[in-house]
C-alpha cells in the first residue's frame, strides 16, 4: 500500500502536537520514525492508522479496492470503512499490555477479527500459526497472556499485527523489551515482509542499520527526512536530541553507526537542548534530500 502524509496535523490539549507533516514513506520498505520523547511519533502513527482524524491536512493511501496500478494515494485513511481499514492497516501500539484473561493464541487470533464471517469463522485457519511462527512466539501459543514477560508480550503483539496480514504496518517502539537477537529478527522479518512499514524507534543505530528511510520529528514538526546516511548527521543529532555524536561507517555493512559522546553543551541538567536552534541545523520542515550533508562540513 502506498502512503502519503500531506500536511497532516493534530491538535491535542489545545496545541499542535503534530504540525504540518509532509512525507512519502517508500512503499514496501521500512521507514523509521525518530525524535525525542514527546516529539509526536505516537500521535503521527495514530493519524496514519486512521484512528485519529487529522485536524489539518490528510493521510492518504492507495484505495485497497482498486488495482495497485491505479496511481497515487488519494483515499483518506480515516475515511476507509472500519473493517476494510482493519484488513489493510495494523498498528502495534506502545505498551498495549492490558491484563486480559486470554491465551496467547487467542490474543493473536484477535488480529483475524476483520476477516471473520458473521458466524466467527476464519477463512484462513493457518494464519494464526503462521503469524506466531514469524514472530518467534510459537512456543508461547498455549500460555496465559497475563503470565508473559515484557519481551514475550511484545513478540505476541507483533504476531497479532502480522495475523492481520496488513498492507500498511505501523509499529510504535516495536523493539521495546526485546533482547538484541529478537530485535534483529523483528527488523529482518519486517524487511522480508516487503510491506510498507513505519516504525517509531528510539534506537538510532537500529534505525540507521535497518531503515530505508527515516523521518525525524522535533516538537511536532518534521526536522528531516530521507535515507539514514543523509539524515543522521552530527548536526541533526545535536539540534534535535541535544547530544554530541560522531557518525561512523560500519566496516562491513557500510551503514551509519552513531557513537554518542555526551550531551551537547547546554543540554545537561534538564536544560533545553533545543537552545541550539541557532546553529543553523534546526528549524522548520525539511524535505527529502534537502542537503543536510553540507551542514556537517
Ligand atoms: N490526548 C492528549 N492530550 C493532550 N496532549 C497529548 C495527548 N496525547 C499526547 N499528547 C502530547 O502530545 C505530545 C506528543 O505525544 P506523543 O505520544 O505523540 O509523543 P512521542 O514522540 O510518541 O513520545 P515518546 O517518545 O515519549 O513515546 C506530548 O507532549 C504529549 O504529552
Amino acid at each position: 500500500m502506498e502512503l502519503r502524509i500531506a500536511g497532516a496535523g493534530a491538535r491535542l490539549g489545545g496545541r499542535w502536537v503534530v504540525d504540518g507533516i509532509d512525507a512519502t514513506p517508500p512503499p514496501g520498505a521500512l521507514t523509521g520514525l525518530l525524535g525525542p520523547n514527546g516529539a509526536g511519533k505516537s500521535t503521527l502513527l495514530r493519524l496514519v492508522a486512521g484512528l485519529l482524524p487529522p485536524d489539518a491536512g490528510a493521510v492518504l493511501v492507495t484505495d485497497p479496492d482498486t488495482p495497485a496500478t491505479s496511481g497515487a494515494p488519494t483515499t483518506p485513511v480515516h475515511l476507509l470503512p472500519r473493517r476494510r481499514r482493519a484488513q489493510h492497516v495494523a498498528l502495534l501500539e506502545q505498551d498495549s499490555g492490558a491484563a486480559v484473561p486470554l491465551s496467547v493464541r487467542e490474543v493473536v487470533a484477535l488480529g483475524r477479527t476483520p476477516y471473520r464471517s458473521l458466524w466467527g469463522a476464519d477463512p484462513d485457519d493457518a494464519a494464526v500459526d503462521r503469524a506466531l511462527a514469524a514472530a518467534r512466539a510459537d512456543h508461547l501459543a498455549d500460555r496465559a497472556w497475563s503470565t508473559l514477560s515484557g519481551g514475550e508480550r511484545q513478540r505476541v503483539h507483533v504476531a497479532r499485527a502480522l495475523a492481520q496480514e496488513p498492507s500498511l504496518l505501523l509499529l510504535d517502539e516495536p523493539t521495546n523489551h526485546l533482547d538484541v537477537s529478537a530485535q534483529l529478527a523483528l527488523l529482518h522479518l519486517v524487511h522480508d515482509l516487503g510491506v510498507t512499514t513505519v516504525a517509531a524507534l528510539h534506537d538510532l543505530n537500529l534505525a540507521a542499520a535497518h531503515c530505508a528511510h527515516v523521518l525525524v520529528l522535533d516538537q511536532g514538526r518534521l526536522a528531516a527526512a530521507g535515507p539514514p546516511e543523509q539524515v543522521l548527521t552530527p548536526a541533526l543529532l545535536r539540534t534535535v536530541y541535544g547530544v554530541d555524536a560522531d557518525v561512523l561507517t560500519h566496516p562491513r555493512t557500510g551503514r551509519p553507526v552513531i557513537a554518542l559522546s555526551g550531551l551537547a553543551p547546554g543540554g545537561p541538567d534538564g536544560s533545553d537542548p533545543h537552545r541550539h536552534a541557532d546553529d543553523g541545523a534546526l528549524a522548520g520542515t525539511r524535505t527529502p534530500g534537502s542537503g543536510r550533508d553540507e551542514e556537517d562540513a
